[in-house]
């Protein structure tokens, strides 16, 4: 749909609720449009924590993997009910908003795309890669610098950052992208910092030259 079919049809619904003959929203629900959007909504959803969590138990076993290995807080079920709300919403007073499958499409793509570097760094990184920060160093614990984590130094972040808005635009849902965005990015943009500030104690000259070298993999941030 283009840019001045879309004015067109806002103008229109504006007027069919005016006149009160819009369409129902069990009818505007069960249109292909939103049971498609929203089933890859759910299935992207369900596979990333589902898998989130798999991994986890493969690689620290099923004894010290918790609920939280699902990766779901508080704040993040209420971006998500945020981003339903807002689709409803669009769905209902500006159906043409979430038509335009060349956007909706890109969204997949980078669905797809966000949730393979992220399932490559973890499986890269193996069991390096908790889902709380280690403070204090494990034996164990080597420095990851192959695979996907020679490209950027933080490819679960770039993952999760790519997959998490590619969800709103896969909607089509404009604020919750630019929300997403902006929460997401700040998030990781707090998290560095602290992250490789116990990598450095780990690893120190080891983790500078990585990082002089590598880039951290999110926007904006060294
Ligand atoms: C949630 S994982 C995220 C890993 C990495 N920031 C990423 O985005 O792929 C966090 C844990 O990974 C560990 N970690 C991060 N980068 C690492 C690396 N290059 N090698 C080994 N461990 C790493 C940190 O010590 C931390 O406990």
């Amino acid at each position: 749909m283009s840019l001045k079919h879309f004015l067109g049809d806002i103008k229109t619904n504006v007027l069919l609720h005016l006149l009160g003959t819009s369409s129902s929203f069990s009818e505007i629900f069960f249109s292909h449009t939103a049971c498609r959007q929203l089933s890859q909504m759910l299935f992207a959803v369900l596979f990333f924590h589902g898998s989130e969590y798999l991994l986890a138990i493969i690689f620290h076993g099923k004894s010290n993997v918790t609920l939280s290995s699902l990766l779901i807080s508080q704040h993040y079920v209420l971006a998500m009910l945020f981003s339903v709300l807002e689709y409803l919403l669009e769905l209902y007073f500006f159906p043409g908003l979430k038509e335009f499958w060349w956007v909706s499409n890109f969204g997949l793509l980078m669905v797809v795309v966000g949730e393979i570097i992220r399932k490559l760094a973890i499986i890269t990184a193996g069991r390096a890669f908790t889902h709380l920060i280690q403070r204090r160093h494990d034996e164990r614990h080597k420095l990851v610098t192959h695979g996907v984590y020679s490209i950027v130094r933080h490819p679960g972040y770039t993952g999760f950052l790519i997959w998490s808005v590619g969800t709103q635009i896969m909607l089509c849902n404009p604020l919750a992208t630019v929300v997403f965005t902006l929460v997401v990015w700040n998030f990781f943009h707090r998290r560095i910092p602290y992250e490789e500030y116990f990598l450095r104690q780990f690893f120190g000259s080891e983790y500078d030259e990585f990082a002089t070298r590598v880039p951290s993999g999110i926007p904006f941030v060294k």
